[in-house]
C-alpha cells in the first residue's frame, strides 16, 4: 500500500457566517481515503457531512467559507492556507484555482452522488442524452461513441433494456433507477473517488439493498474508492472499510468497520447502534437518541455530546477532546474523542458524575457553552488536551 492517500483531509474548518452568528459546520476534521476503500462519514443530521463533502467538492458557496485546514487529492492542493506577508492568512501558491478543480478534478477526478436524483437529472431531456451529453463533454468522444458507451454504462448499473430505457425520460424511471442513472454518470469518466451523500436514504430497504450490492461490485471492479455520506451505521456496515463518526462538526470517532462496531469507543457511536434495528432485537427495543443535537452556532462546552453523553461527568464539561488512539485495532488504530479512556489521561474516573444528565438533555441542557464562539479557548488548562 503506498503511503500517501488517495485524499487527505486535515483539520478541515468549514463556516457560515449568518444573521444569527458563525455556524461551525465543519469544525476541525481529519480523515483519509485510501485507495479502493470506502470510508464511511456517519451521524445525525446536522453533524456536517453535507459540508464536508461540499468543502472537497470545492462547492461551498456564500454565507460559507472554508476557513481554515487542507485538502490534499493525489498529492495536489485542493485547498490549503498559509500565513501571507501581512500575518493574515492566504490561499497557498500550490493551490488549484476554482477553474482548474471545475475542469480538471470535479467529475473526472472526484464525482459526486447526491440524494435526490430528481435534482441532478434535467426532467426536460431523456436518461440516455444526459447520460450521453455527460460522456461526450467530459471524454471529448464523438456523440455516436458517447451513446454507445451510455448504453453500456446503462447496462452496467443494471438498467434493463437500457436501448429502450435510453430513450426515456426521468420520470419514467423508478426511484432506485434514477439512482442507478446518477451511479453510471458518476463512474462515467472512471473517477478515483465517488462522494456519495446519502444516495439511498430516500430508497426502501430492498431498494437500497439492491443499490448498496451494485456499488460493492462496480467498487471491486473498478477499483473506484467512495465518501459514503449516511446517518444509518446500518448502511456504512454493509458497504464501508473504515468509519468517520460526526457529531456537531467533529469526528468522534475512526475506526475499521468492525472495530466500531464490535469495540465502540465513543458513547455516541454506541448511541447511534442502539437506534439502529436489527434482527435480534424487536421494534420497541429501540432506544431513540436521548435529547436532540445542539446548534452548531454555539456547541456546549468541552465535549459537544456530554449534555446527551450517559456517560458525562463533571470533567466533560471542561475538557476538550480530539481523536486519539485508544486502542490497537485490527491493524488499524482505533481512534475516539473521549476522555473515559485512559489514553485522555484527563481524570475522568476520579470526576463526579453529571445529575441526571442523559435523562433531561435537551436545548436547555445544550444552553450554557461558556462563550459563544470560542467554547474551547486556546490555553485552557484542562488537561492539554484542547485543539490548537
Ligand atoms: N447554507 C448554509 N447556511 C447556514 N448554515 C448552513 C448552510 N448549510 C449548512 N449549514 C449548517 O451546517 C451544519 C451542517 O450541515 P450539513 O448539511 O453538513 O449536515 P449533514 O450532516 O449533512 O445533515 P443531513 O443528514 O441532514 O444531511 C448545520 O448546522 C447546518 O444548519
Ligand atoms: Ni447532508
Amino acid at each position: 500500500m503506498s503511503s500517501e492517500p488517495l485524499l487527505r483531509v486535515e483539520n478541515l474548518k468549514t463556516q457560515f457566517f449568518t444573521e444569527e452568528g458563525t455556524v461551525r459546520a465543519v469544525d476541525g476534521i481529519s480523515f483519509e481515503v485510501r485507495e479502493g476503500e470506502i470510508v464511511g462519514l456517519v451521524g445525525e443530521s446536522g453533524a456536517g457531512k453535507s459540508v464536508a463533502s461540499m468543502s472537497i467538492m470545492g462547492l461551498v458557496e456564500s454565507p460559507g467559507e472554508i476557513v481554515g485546514g487542507e485538502i490534499t487529492y493525489k498529492g495536489e492542493t485542493l485547498f490549503g492556507l498559509e500565513e501571507g506577508p501581512d500575518g493574515d492568512l492566504q490561499e497557498r501558491d500550490d493551490m488549484l484555482s476554482s477553474e482548474e478543480i471545475r475542469t480538471r478534478i470535479r467529475g473526472n477526478e472526484i464525482a459526486v452522488i447526491f440524494q435526490d436524483p430528481m435534482e441532478s437529472l434535467n426532467p426536460v431531456f431523456t436518461v440516455g442524452g444526459q447520460l450521453r451529453e455527460f460522456i461526450e463533454l467530459n471524454r471529448g468522444l464523438s456523440e455516436d461513441e458517447a451513446r454507445a458507451e451510455a448504453i453500456d454504462m446503462l447496462r452496467e448499473v443494471g438498467i434493463p433494456d437500457p436501448e429502450e430505457r435510453y430513450d426515456e425520460y426521468p420520470h419514467q424511471f423508478s426511484g432506485g433507477m434514477r439512482q442507478r442513472v446518477l451511479i453510471a454518470m458518476a463512474l462515467a469518466c472512471e473517477p478515483s473517488l465517488i462522494i456519495a451523500d446519502e444516495p439511498t436514504t430516500a430508497l426502501d430497504v430492498t431498494v437500497e439493498g439492491q443499490i448498496l450490492d451494485l456499488v460493492d461490485d462496480l467498487q471491486e471492479k473498478y477499483g473506484t474508492s467512495f465518501i459514503w455520506v449516511t446517518h444509518d451505521l446500518g448502511v456504512v456496515a454493509e458497504i464501508c472499510d473504515r468509519v468517520n463518526v460526526m457529531y456537531l462538526g467533529e469526528i468522534v470517532e475512526k475506526a475499521t468497520v468492525d472495530d466500531l462496531f464490535y469495540d465502540t469507543k465513543h458513547p455516541y457511536t454506541n448511541a447511534l447502534l442502539n437506534s439502529i434495528p436489527r434482527p435480534d432485537r424487536t421494534v420497541t427495543e429501540l432506544e431513540a437518541i436521548e435529547g436532540v443535537m445542539p446548534e452548531a452556532i454555539s456547541p456546549p462546552s468541552g465535549c459537544r455530546f456530554h449534555p446527551r453523553c450517559p456517560d458525562a461527568r463533571e470533567v466533560c464539561k471542561r475538557a476538550h477532546p480530539d481523536v486519539k488512539v485508544v486502542a490497537d485495532g485490527d491493524g488499524e488504530p482505533h481512534q475516539a474523542a473521549c476522555v473515559k479512556h485512559d489514553a485522555f489521561d484527563a481524570g475522568y474516573d476520579q470526576s463526579p458524575s453529571l445529575e441526571g444528565v442523559a435523562v433531561d438533555a435537551g436545548p436547555a441542557a445544550a444552553q450554557e457553552p461558556e462563550s459563544e464562539l470560542t467554547a474551547n479557548p486556546a490555553g485552557d488548562d484542562s488537561g492539554g488536551e484542547n485543539r490548537e
